[in-house]
């Protein structure tokens, strides 16, 4: 399939950073004005799957891979119904997608959605400033009469900060729905709806999981309406801080011991659950190629990251929890920051990554399996 790229090639955009430095490029996508926090992703494919994460809620996505949209769009990749990040920074659009299964370009997706984004940039040196400097708040504004530049920074100074925001709610969804099991089914999960992946409940249907999706404010009732074997505690966007009703969610999970798993945001729920705090990272860990060493086997995965904000967990030492003991099962090769948690007197983990893959390679699917192991031994 080929579509050339739209008229919007030619109209000038500009990327404002909070702390004044400007970068001048052309429209992409949808022409406009919008916010949010910048942040790089390393991913060298995947665009698809990234940009309709709803964790990315808010966030101006910049691809550090210098060549984006040669594959198109195509109608399965999705991870959710709608793209979520609030902006997207490329440096060399694709002027003729071609792929099997691509229907439209990347930029004709962002004009339908209304995505605001900028190409032609020097994504290089924005990624070494906001690796030097930190995430911050940005703006795109792209037409033919943009304000002065002043005025423009001063816009982008006015935004909320990422720290603090509570938005797990906005993107979630507010019926429950239900994920059959692929083949026979075996066990049934909640999986509380923080912002989940399409990929996620799809990872545990095919191991015979008849998944429950549940609004993020879904009750201890509501899960246990279910008559679960596990609670799965998902992804999702903003400050893990401010997910008070999440955690204690699961802290009565907890309480009654049933098998959980969380993943990202949920990986942060249960690290506050058990007592531990949470931070900011510098410049977070985004992109398809990141090093973790599960410390429970010592192999190494290379990982699908998406998180802006990390644990504050001991990684030398066991912890006494109002749970039992905890330790950090898992930690990231490049800085050392907490990848997962598990109990070892109760059958519960989590991780800081995402072993559903989408996009990103496949060697941490093995945690699935170990889901499914604690549920068969919570049965035995
Ligand atoms: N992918 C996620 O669940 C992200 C969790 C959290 N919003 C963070 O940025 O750390």
């Amino acid at each position: 399939m080929t579509t050339s790229t739209r008229g919007a090639a030619k109209v000038p955009a500009v990327l404002v950073l909070e702390d004044g430095r400007i970068f001048r490029g052309r429209a992409y996508g949808a022409v406009g004005e919008t916010f949010g926090e910048a942040v790089f992703s390393t991913g060298m494919t995947g665009y698809q799957e990234t940009l309709t994460d709803p964790s990315y809620d808010r966030q101006i996505v910049v691809a550090t891979a210098p060549q984006i949209g040669n594959t198109g769009w195509n109608d399965e990749d999705d991870e959710s119904s709608r793209i979520w990040v609030s902006g997207y920074v490329v440096r060399d659009p694709a002027r003729v997608p071609s792929n099997w299964r691509a229907k439209r370009s990347l930029d004709d997706e962002l004009v339908a959605q209304g995505v605001v984004g900028i190409s032609g940039i020097d994504t290089r040196a924005l990624t070494r400033h906001l690796r030097e400097r930190g995430s911050m708040r940005a703006g795109v504004f792209s037409g033919e009469a943009i304000a002065p530049e002043a005025e423009l920074i001063e816009r982008v100074q006015a935004q909320p900060h990422m720290k603090g925001a509570s938005l797990y709610e906005e993107v979630a969804t507010k019926d429950a729905y239900v994920v059959p099991a692929i083949g026979e089914k075996r066990f049934t999960v909640a999986a509380i709806d923080l912002g989940i992946k399409g990929m996620t409940p799809y990872r545990m249907a095919e191991r015979g999981i008849e998944v429950h999706v549940l609004p993020a404010t879904a009750s201890v009732e509501d899960v246990y309406a279910v008559a679960p074997d596990g609670v799965f505690f998902s992804n999702g966007p903003g400050d893990p801080a401010t997910a008070d009703g999440p955690v204690a969610l699961m802290t009565a999970v907890l309480e009654r011991r049933t098998p959980l798993f969380g993943i990202c945001f949920g990986n942060q729920i249960l690290g506050r659950a058990l007592g531990f705090g949470t931070y900011k990272l510098k410049y977070g860990h985004r992109g398809i190629n990141q090093p973790v060493q599960d410390r429970t086997t010592g192999k190494v995965e290379v990982t699908a990251h998406n998180h802006g904000f990390a644990v504050d967990a001991p990684l030398d030492k066991v912890s006494e929890t109002k749970f039992g003991r905890a330790e950090v099962s898992h930690v990231c090769l490049n800085d050392n920051v907490v990848e997962g948690l598990q109990l070892l007197d109760q059958p519960a983990f989590s991780v800081q990554y995402h072993p559903e893959a989408a996009a990103g390679p496949h060697d941490a699917a093995y945690l699935f399996d170990r889901f499914v192991s604690l549920m068969e031994g919570q049965r035995a």
